[in-house]
């Protein structure tokens, strides 16, 4: 997808909101269990429900992979129904990759061939050379781990390496490599006040925003630090709509969890008029 259509998307639907599906069988409604594929069926409900207050949908391939070969089979029918039923809508394989040379190709083609997802989220610590070879595809996206909503984070990232913050090199030096003009980050929205310093260095690039919700995040303070003319923002939310009701009414109730993203989201872009 080219970054236009997505920012097009985020003005028609006056939302950047994207839903995570991450899909837990202990967590879903006991009745769908019964289903021949219940991640699957989950999944699509959650989209039938959702796909109108958000812009994109970001499977955590952790919760896939967990269930072995069926995971994998629930999320190619996730992929190819998003593919062929709202294919305006940005898909985020959240998957942290990132090898030598020769295997980040293969997971390129991988997640942007064989699962014809849109982006990619990629661990930056091993390098130039195990990024780009994400960057080679044209409107494909990869998502770097600059600054992460966890407590971890503070570990490595905010340290100091040649006088400069880690997670800010990671940002500073991507900016050179090349087909970086196809690079998004991830910041989490539990480390808003960062993004200040954040847009100094990136000032456009499209941030991919975890942590509001469950992780009590806050959208307002992640705009109002992070928000560009293009809005330049892709706001997560996983647990806190999928989860937001186990019963039969969970599609309804995680439609009406979006659909209060939304509104606050269409808050925020007012005020950018
Ligand atoms: O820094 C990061 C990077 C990725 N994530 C992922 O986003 C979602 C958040 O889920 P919630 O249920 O809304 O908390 C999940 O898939 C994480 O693995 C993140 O939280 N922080």
């Amino acid at each position: 997808m080219k970054i236009e259509d997505l920012i097009a998307q985020i003005h028609q639907k006056k939302s950047f909101l994207c839903v995570g599906l991450d899909t837990d069988l202990d967590k879903i409604p006991k009745h769908l269990l019964k289903e021949d594929d219940p991640i699957f069926a989950f999944n699509k409900a959650i989209i039938d429900a959702t796909h109108a207050y958000c812009v994109a949908y970001k499977p955590n391939i952790a919760f896939y992979e967990a269930y072995g070969l069926q995971g994998w089979r629930s999320l190619e029918r996730t992929m190819e129904y998003l593919n062929a039923n709202h294919p305006e809508i940005f898909t985020i394989a959240d998957a942290k990759r990132g090898d030598i040379g020769n295997t980040s190709t293969r997971y390129a083609k991988a997640f942007f061939e064989t699962m014809d997802f849109d982006s990619i989220t990629i661990a930056p610590y091993m390098g130039k050379d195990s990024v780009e070879p994400f960057l080679e595809f044209e409107d494909r996206h990869t998502i770097l781990l600059a600054l992460t909503s966890n407590q971890g984070a503070f570990d490595f990232q905010t340290k100091k390496v040649d006088g400069q913050e880690l997670y800010k090199e990671v940002l500073s030096v991507s900016k050179m490599y090349k087909g970086s003009e196809r690079l998004m980050y991830v910041v989490g929205a539990t480390k808003a006040t960062y993004l200040e310093d954040i847009r100094k260095i990136v000032p456009e690039n499209f941030l991919l925003v975890p942590g509001v919700g469950a992780q009590g995040g806050s959208l307002q303070e992640v705009c109002k630090y992070g928000i560009t003319k293009d809005v330049g923002l892709l706001v997560n939310s996983s647990r806190g709509i999928l989860y937001a009701s186990n019963e039969l009414d969970f599609a309804e109730i995680a439609a009406k969890k979006a659909k209060e993203i939304q509104q606050e989201m269409e808050i925020e872009l007012a005020k950018l008029k």
